[in-house]
């Protein structure tokens, strides 16, 4: 079953600047996609498509989840200058009229170890704190479609472990995630399928097995295969 089905033609920030065309892609409940591409490729535009923060866009995204429920977690922590971590958690649980917010957020913060940051606004905390804040935030409404730009950066190699185990409990629960990365070694390890953009517009597609097969690298690592589709495929990134 698809969590998300996104079909855009052409999306952008003016309607005479198509920054991304012809992408196309699901992911499914349980299944882990990386949507991976050289800086400016066009990843978190697709990101801002799928969560409605385009200006223009042409083609369709739908969202197969209860109350089309998603969990986002931005590439770089967003909050309000005035509302305390717990606040914004509060907020967060009333808003999004979560059934047992408070348990589930305690149990969140105790997971997370910041019980000790609860009542400090996230801008005095580091960015790996608030980065953990994020990743509260986006699982408090049990979501069944997560969306994770970087989730990895600022987080130190125990949060970075824990991050890892969770990502699995919302894959065995039937959560489909969409996670947007540069770390290749660990989206190889993770993923279940690779989107590839190159230039606005979606290069190639399928598991590591389909990419080692179709750049004739049996044996070859996710970084392989990118490196090998840069340096050496003479239809990379044509326009
Ligand atoms: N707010 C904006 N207004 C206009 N153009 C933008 C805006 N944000 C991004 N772009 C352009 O869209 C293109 C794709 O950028 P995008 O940020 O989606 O790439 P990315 O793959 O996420 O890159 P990175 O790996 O560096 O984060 C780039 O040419 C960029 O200059």
């Amino acid at each position: 079953m698809d969590r998300l089905t996104i079909d855009l033609q052409k999306a952008g920030y003016s309607i005479e600047d198509p920054v991304i065309e012809n992408i196309s892609f699901s992911v499914k409940a349980g299944e882990l996609v990386g949507l991976i591409g050289e800086n400016g490729a066009g990843k978190s535009t697709t990101i801002k498509a799928i969560l409605g923060q385009l200006p223009w866009m042409e083609g369709s995204v739908s969202v197969h989840t209860k109350g089309s429920v998603y969990g986002y977690v931005p590439e770089r922590p967003v909050f309000y200058e005035e509302l305390t971590v717990w606040e914004h958690i509060e907020y967060c649980g009333v808003m999004r009229e979560i059934p047992n917010w408070e348990g589930q957020a305690k149990e969140l913060v105790k997971t997370f170890r910041v019980e000790h940051y609860i009542h400090q606004l996230p801008h005095s905390l580091s960015k790996g704190t608030q980065q953990k804040i994020m990743i509260i935030l986006a699982l408090l409404p049990s979501p069944e479609l997560l969306i994770v730009d970087e989730p990895f950066i600022g987080l130190d190699p125990r949060a970075t472990k824990l991050l890892l185990r969770i990502i699995e409990q919302e894959r065995e629960k039937g959560t489909g995630i969409l996670m947007c990365t540069h770390v290749l070694d660990t989206a190889e390890k993770l993923c279940d399928k690779f989107i590839l953009l190159s230039k606005g517009t979606m290069y190639t597609s399928g598991s590591l097995l389909d990419l080692q097969k179709k750049c004739q690298l049996p044996d070859g690592s996710l970084l392989d295969c990118f490196d090998y589709l840069i340096d050496e495929d003479p239809n990379y990134g044509l326009d």
